[in-house]
């Protein structure tokens, strides 16, 4: 089980301070959200910001690419030391070959759907996949409320790679808490992004432990 701390919701003035501050808490991964404005209505940062938080950190950087024909982008995040890049089936007409793209650039590659999106419009490229990412809110924004209906998928997918004898990973980001994550792992996740439960609390520490309560 691993916890995927979302800096969408840190301090951008004091960003390496509250990247480190996870670190600490003992998290696995670091979820970093790049928005272009047009995959959806809001942007935030870039390669540039992954570039610079690498030499930081050891934390596993999950970036989740929420832009159009994403493939442009590969090689840039390659570069800047990404170690996990999940894309959107929404996103680009050309994904099989941008998963085999990631794969080729060093990363692991993954997929992402939204809540609209059914499990059967990826089911052609999982044995290209290392992470599935099933969307629990609709992407653009931190602080929305966690989509139940959305879980549904997270089973299915966990079914086909049983019946597949695949091994990538299930994650889920939207409006995880301490009281929506235990239902993520019932449906069969096994990595967890959360954002503002982490970040808008005095205590982060605490709510890293209350979410690794929630998953026993
Ligand atoms: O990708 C996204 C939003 O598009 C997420 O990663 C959010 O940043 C998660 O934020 P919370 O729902 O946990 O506040
Ligand atoms: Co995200």
């Amino acid at each position: 089980m691993k916890l995927s701390p979302s800096i969408l919701s840190a301090d951008f003035a004091n960003l390496a301070r509250d990247v480190k501050m996870v670190e600490e808490c003992g998290v696995e991964y670091l979820h970093i959200d790049i928005m272009d404005g047009q995959f959806v209505p809001n942007i935030t940062m870039g390669d540039n910001v992954v570039k610079a938080l690498r030499p930081i950190t050891k934390l596993t950087l999950d970036v989740h690419l929420m832009v159009v024909n994403p493939e442009r982008f590969i090689e840039d995040y390659a570069n800047a030391g990404a170690d996990i890049l999940t894309i959107h089936q929404e996103a680009t007409p050309h994904l099989h070959g941008a998963l085999q793209k990631i794969r080729n650039a060093g990363m692991k590659a993954g997929v992402v759907i939204n809540p609209a999106t059914p499990v059967s419009s990826i089911q052609h490229v999982l044995h290209l996949t290392d992470q599935v990412l099933i969307m629990t809110v609709n992407p653009g924004f931190g602080g929305q409320t966690f989509l139940s209906e959305c879980l549904e998928k997270v089973t299915e997918v966990a079914k086909i790679r049983e019946e597949k004898g695949y091994s990538f990973d299930i994650e889920v980001d939207g409006g995880v808490d301490d009281k929506t994550i235990s239902a993520c792992k019932k449906a069969g996740a096994n990595v967890f992004v959360a954002g503002s439960y982490i970040y808008n609390a005095k205590s982060p520490q605490e709510r890293i432990n209350a979410l690794r309560e929630g998953l026993r």
